[in-house]
């Protein structure tokens, strides 16, 4: 049977023209007042916005799913779509219905898309909303050293950055500024999930648009240069293709307004402190694994304006090296913290300073409102005073940022001027343009306002000359003006009047007069919106040409937020100035977990404890304790102390000083990781192995329970292997090693730099009481089934478990098991002597082949443990 043809209406036929040139889009479709979905879209949006699916042409051949909402609810319902994931395409009616010859003009005005928005319903006042796109370059040593180049931009706020690096490189930055959309080219899908995981919202592109010549020339375009040696970037091509693919995946969106977009900013590589994914996540810096759980970031911000918000965010994921720049900020929080009355001054102006960088934007995009315009000179008007404030001061920090305050006085006057102080969101609400800017405009709305006098008049005189004391004079929507006469007057009416409506008690008339004067009025009011929306854009169009000093602005507020901030935090909190220094040693007094210490039910202190490390003496500290002793939040609050210091805060600690750190390593064991699917142990030495190639004089490595995702003895001999690389590494990194196997304790007899410490318990009869100190020593025994006793373990359960655990002290007892390591070294010290058996002479052979400069620590313990084996399967036959 031949199939039917399905007959399209012309507007379905118009609906899937467009449709076909955004198949990966959800389209609205705006016909009259409402924006219409259709087919598989409409499936879609019903579901995301809890709208009602109807179908369209039921029935008949071109039936089709449909959903829809009125035009103006758009700001509702398009943050929903775009907060679900979707990429969502508006299509207007691109002409005035009412003039059209046949179907109306339609197009896609804008395309918005989780990494660019500008609707404030979909961004967060306190993050940036970045859209990121990722280059892979051609190789260059081997595979792994791939050079990856990224770009991020907020089209919001008009920050464009670029840098390029390793993937370990890449991988952190997008941990740090986690992009809502990441850009990749159609071939490198798979390279890009391979290397980056699933976790991104990804769109995949044309191999054409990541092409470096094509890069370049949309940079320069857009920045209309002729090189980009200006911007520093020059030679990062891989960045350039990221950075090219970003500005055109704006212009697809529809986004040709980016004077915004000023310049493009380098970030370098060696400025910041270097922490990966892992220790980003570890720290909880911004996220915590339990999802409502409260992170630093929160405990931390004290920030006022958004741009502080966003900044101080930036400058967690970015920590100082330069000395110089860290004392810096540490003299301004000092000086605000000496000062409480300034600093309270300065906060008290900031608060009148909304986002103005994101209000600048708009002005950019032309999608600023007349309130906000209003809201932009109030906050410029904020920072006049600032400026005097900061340039009065002697820190000079503070009065670099008061010289480089733009007074912006002409803006701030022409707006003045311009605008009334409570013009409306929507121009069409009128009273935007003050009076006094035009005189027109005051004439016309003279007329408008003395119209009332007018009736007034015209009332009193047609009462007196009908006689008619309840006349009355009013105005709707199908008739205009009329004059309402009850029936009991109907027949004083004169003749000139014209009858138009008849109710109940009344009847309707209109006059030559009222018509004459309706007339005139419209045509005033008309007259006067017209006007209004002439001289507004004409306004938004002249702010243009301060978009580049608003921006300094927004940026120094921004650090001055920041840094009030910080001051504000060490008063409520008791943070005291680290001392950073270039030395390599790390010295904590006191110090505390910032969150944790937050957290703790009311009247429990948080117990402070010192920490020192240092590359001679103390290089590696071995931390063991029962479960829940406060093992790890020791680690992190180490780490999080010489963070805050380098980010320019100061530190939950009684004293610190901070031997300049430049990388911060951490490392959770695999029962406490969330399962990756992997093998979780393969994960948990995939992610330290990364640490022991990686490793420098100035890092901090902190490593909690690892080796605890296998066997015990397993378990062990990679602890311990480990920290004898770490030990015996020229860089002799810092390094904190929690452990539950308090067999490693034995590892202070052969490295000398390596310390034991313990989180002191006190063991009551049958329980434990948490002492959360740490103290020198090591500890006997493991604790793990007094913790089980105290989470309400059966009884039978943990007598069983303490009757065990005796028995196998006895047949492993601690010096036993460093016997049995010892053995081993004997035994095989003593093979690699003897080799004339033929198994001794296979491993030989093996150890021979091994190439040392290309194999990694995890590949280095495996082949260990293939000839472990081999040597036990001999040693047992
Ligand atoms: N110094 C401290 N003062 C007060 N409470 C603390 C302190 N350290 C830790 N705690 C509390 O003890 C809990 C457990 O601490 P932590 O997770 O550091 O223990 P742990 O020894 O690492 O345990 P596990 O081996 O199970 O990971 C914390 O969540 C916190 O509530």
């Amino acid at each position: 049977m031949a199939k039917k043809v399905k007959k399209e209406t012309p507007l379905m036929k118009q609906y899937n023209a467009i449709k076909a040139k955004y198949p990966d889009a959800l389209l609205l479709f705006r016909v009259g007042d409402f924006y219409e979905t259709f087919g598989q879209d409409a499936v879609k949006a019903s579901k995301i916005l809890d709208i009602i699916l109807t179908k369209r042409g039921a029935g008949s051949d071109s039936e089709t799913e449909l959903a829809g909402f009125p035009h103006h609810s758009i700001n509702t319902y398009l943050p929903k779509l775009v907060k679900a994931g979707c990429r969502v395409a508006i299509c207007d009616q691109l002409e005035d219905p009412k003039q059209a010859i046949g179907i109306v003009k339609r197009g896609v005005t804008e395309l918005v898309t989780p990494g660019v928005a500008l609707n404030d319903d979909i961004l967060h006042s306190k993050s940036n909303n970045f859209l990121a796109a990722v280059c892979f370059g051609a190789s260059t040593s081997s595979a792994t050293n791939k050079l990856i180049g990224v770009s991020f931009l907020d089209v919001s706020t008009g920050e464009f950055l670029i840098s390029q690096g390793n993937a370990e490189y890449v991988d952190k930055l997008l941990q740090n500024f986690r992009p809502s959309e990441v850009l990749i080219s159609k071939p490198k899908r798979n390279a890009f999930k391979d290397t980056f995981g699933t976790d991104f919202h990804t769109f995949y592109m044309e191999d054409w648009v990541f092409q470096d010549d094509y890069a370049t020339e949309t940079l320069l375009k857009h920045f209309q240069t002729k090189s980009l040696k200006g911007f520093g970037i020059e030679e990062l091509y891989e960045g350039i293709v990221a950075s090219g693919a970003v500005l055109h995946y704006l212009s697809e969106t529809q986004h040709h307004r980016l004077q915004h977009i000023t310049t493009i900013q380098r970030i370098t590589k060696n400025d910041h402190v270097w922490m990966d994914r892992f220790t980003i996540r570890n720290l909880e810096l911004y996220q915590s694994y339990n999802q409502n759980a409260v992170t630093l970031i929160d405990v931390i911000d004290r920030t006022i304006s958004p741009m502080g918000g966003r900044l101080l965010k930036r400058w967690l994921a970015l920590p100082l090296i330069d000395l110089d720049k860290i004392n810096q900020r540490h003299e301004v929080v000092q000086f605000f913290l000496d000062d409480a009355v300034i600093l309270k001054k300065i906060q008290n102006q900031i608060k009148y300073i909304n986002d103005i960088e994101r209000l600048i934007s708009k002005v950019a995009t032309v999608k600023i409102s007349p309130r906000e315009v209003v809201q932009l000179k109030n906050a410029l008007e904020a920072i006049v005073p600032i400026k005097a404030l900061t340039q009065k001061t002697d820190n000079k920090a503070l009065q670099h940022i008061g010289d480089s305050l733009e007074l912006c006085e002409e803006l701030r006057q022409r707006i003045k001027a311009t605008l009334n102080e409570e013009a409306p969101v929507n121009i069409l609400k009128g009273d935007t343009i003050s009076s006094n800017f035009s005189s027109e405009l005051k004439e016309l709305r003279s007329l408008s306002t003395s119209g009332k006098d007018y009736l007034d008049a015209m009332l009193q005189r047609e009462s007196e000359i009908t006689g008619i004391t309840s006349l009355k004079i009013a105005s709707n929507n199908v008739y205009g003006y009329y004059i309402e006469v009850r029936h009991s007057h109907r027949d004083k009416v004169p003749e000139h009047w014209i009858r138009k409506q008849t109710l109940v008690n009344a009847e309707r008339y209109i006059t030559e007069e009222l018509k004459e004067y309706e007339t005139k009025i419209l045509g005033a009011e008309e007259r006067i919106l017209a006007i209004e929306q002439q001289l507004f854009s004409e306004l938004v169009l002249w702010i243009g040409q301060f978009i580049k000093p608003v921006q300094k602005n927004s940026a120094l507020i921004a650090q001055l937020d920041c840094l009030c901030g910080f001051a504000q935090l060490a008063f409520e909190n008791r943070y005291t100035r680290p001392e950073i220094n270039e030395t390599f040693a790390l010295d904590i007094k006191n110090g505390r977990h910032p969150v944790i210490e937050k957290q703790l039910p009311l009247g429990e202190p948080y117990i402070a404890n010192d920490v020192y490390l240092d590359r001679e003496k103390q290089q590696i500290i071995m931390i063991t304790g029962p479960n829940m002793s406060g093992k790890s939040a020791i680690l992190r609050q180490t780490a999080l102390i010489v963070l805050l210091a380098q980010m320019g805060s100061f530190v939950p600690a009684e004293h610190a000083i901070i031997g300049l750190t430049d990388k911060i390593f951490t490392r959770v064991g695999a029962s406490d990781n969330i399962s990756m699917g992997e093998s979780t142990f393969m994960v948990e030495m995939n992610e330290t192995a990364s640490i022991l190639n990686n490793i420098s004089e100035r890092s901090l490595v902190l490593l909690d329970e690892i080796g605890r995702g296998t066997s015990t003895y397993d378990g062990i001999s990679i602890a311990w292997a480990i920290s004898e690389y770490l030990h015996e590494h020229p860089s002799k990194p810092k390094t904190l090693f929690a452990t539950h196997y308090h067999e490693l304790n034995e590892m202070t007899e052969t490295f000398v730099r390596i310390k034991n410490f313990n989180v002191s318990v006190k063991e009551l009869k049958n329980n434990v009481l948490f002492l959360r100190k740490l103290v020198e020593g090591g500890s006997q025994h493991s604790f793990g089934i007094h913790v089980a006793k105290m989470a309400g373990m059966p009884q039978q359960v943990i007598h069983r478990a303490n009757k065990i655990l005796k028995q196998l002290e006895k047949s492993h007892s601690s010096e036993e098991l460093t016997n049995k390591v010892r053995t081993l070294e004997n035994d095989m010290q003593l093979s690699f002597f003897n080799l004339d058996d033929p198994l001794l002479e296979q491993i030989k052979e093996e150890i021979v082949n091994i190439d040392i400069d290309v194999l990694t620590p995890v590949e280095a313990l495996m082949k260990l443990n293939e000839i472990k084996r081999m040597l036990l399967k001999k040693k047992r036959a």
